[in-house]
């Protein structure tokens, strides 16, 4: 008897509608219908919706990853939305990681998408992140980056990860699985992990923000693609499988560099051959290990202690209306954000420069001394930096910082000055 039942054949896992979708990729030398497939089966998870987070997330989704998860506790605002390219004007005020869902959804409904709007902590990373095959990183900040490391490092996973400000942006794959395949030895077949690169946090100050700083969004949206890219290159086994770490500067020429990285550090203490020295992740403190997050008491509120040297928006106006001789303001910004919109009557000298001779500033012509002297910058610390210096030179009398800077200005005395 012939055996008439039919030869097991793999089930086909492309519809013919994928098929017509992916093509352009798929004909890829390299890439394949098993490249597709890769794809269709791998989890990736992208840890903030933000500047980086979009684009990474929008060539992900279309380009067929099956499994993708987000994770951002904030919600989206208008001042997002320059850079934040799958939030819309409709959708501000909800959170980032739903509203990055349902624009995934609507360009790709086949992937399936885990939004989680809470934040990633030391207490939830290793659950949040397990459940996937590679993490990106699209976060903004030095503690979440020590997390992810740890975490991805523990949990056998990529991590990819990005950073962008102003004009420049930076991209490193963490815990690469090597090809070189001549190590035996299962963990030194991964690349360098964060803590290689970085064992010590720089200091918090000089650790500025977008918000800060200020960034363009095809910078972000440049080296959110490379996060995409490199994840897919990854999952498709497109990769060298060498680590490398990439500079961007968008006003650099070339705008691209990039440097080799060396073998991860024996003695790391989160990768390491000789063991793992760090902690629990769940029992560190990330945030402390930083050096402390930035005092949040900054722009919401008078510190005790500190009232003399502190004044708030109502107040400043009022004494500016008032006052016999008008108070002088001294705004701290740089030229370019003075430029934009400043108090009428103010001066300008940048925080930089008020900071290289703080015994001389604030002395506009035909100020006296002892002038009432009010430091304004546009969120409130700045300003607070310059008046300690100010102080310290020697200056006395009045001179005060305007609590939460010119965007409490805004809120609460001139609702037509541009909050930015
Ligand atoms: N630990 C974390 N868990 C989840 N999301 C995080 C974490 N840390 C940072 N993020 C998110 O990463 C994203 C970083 O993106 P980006 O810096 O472009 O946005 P932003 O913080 O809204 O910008 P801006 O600094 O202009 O306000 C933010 O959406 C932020 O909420
Ligand atoms: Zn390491």
């Amino acid at each position: 008897m012939f055996d008439t039942s039919p030869s097991v054949e793999p089930a086909p896992q492309l519809s013919l509608e994928d098929y017509r979708r992916y093509g352009r990729q798929m004909i890829l030398d390299g890439f394949g219908l098993e490249g597709q497939l890769k794809l269709h089966q791998a989890s990736v998870v992208i840890v903030g919706a933000g500047g980086l987070g979009c684009p990474a997330l929008q060539y992900l989704a279309a380009a067929g990853v099956g499994t993708i998860g987000v994770i951002d506790h904030d919600v989206v605002e208008m001042s997002n939305l320059q850079r934040q390219v799958l939030h819309t004007e409709a959708r501000v005020g909800i959170p980032k990681a739903l509203s990055a869902a349902e624009a995934i959804r609507q360009l790709n409904s086949h992937v399936k998408v885990n939004p989680v709007t809470i934040a990633l902590t030391a207490e939830n990373a290793l659950e949040l992140l397990a459940p996937y095959d590679l993490i990106l990183d699209c976060t903004d900040n030095l503690p979440t980056r020590y997390l992810l490391s740890d975490t991805a490092v523990q949990l056998g996973k990529p991590l990819v990860s990005g950073a962008a400000q102003q004009f420049e942006g930076q991209l490193c794959t963490y815990n690469l699985p090597l090809k070189d395949d001549c190590e035996k030895n299962e963990e030194a077949r991964r690349g360098p992990c964060f803590r290689c690169l970085f064992p010590k946090p720089p200091a918090p100050e000089l650790a500025g923000s977008c918000e800060e700083l200020g960034v363009l969004g095809a910078v972000t949206g440049v080296v959110g693609n490379l996060q995409a890219l490199e994840a897919i290159k990854i999952l498709t086994g497109l990769h060298d499988g060498k680590p490398s770490l990439l500079m961007f500067s968008a006003l650099g020429m070339p705008p691209f560099r990039s440097v080799k990285l060396r073998a991860k550090r024996a003695t790391c203490p989160a990768c390491g051959i000789e063991g793992a020295k760090v902690g629990k992740i769940e029992e560190t403190d990330y945030v402390a290990f930083c050096g402390g997050g930035r005092p949040d008491w900054v722009a919401k509120g008078l510190v005790e202690g500190t009232r003399d040297s502190r004044i708030r928006a109502k107040e400043l106006k009022s004494a500016l209306d008032h006052a016999e001789r008008r108070p002088r303001i001294l705004d701290v910004r740089s030229r370019t954000e003075f430029g934009i919109c400043h108090i009428p009557g103010s001066m300008n000298v940048p925080i930089k420069e008020l900071l290289a001779n703080p015994s001389s500033a604030g002395l506009g012509a035909g100020s006296a001394d002892g002038d009432e002297l009010y430091v304004v910058c546009r969120l409130g610390n700045d300003s607070q930096v310059a008046v300690d210096a100010m102080r310290s030179a020697g200056k006395t009398g009045v001179v005060k910082d305007l609590v939460g800077g010119l965007q409490a200005w805004a809120r609460e005395v001139d609702k037509s000055f541009p909050i930015y």
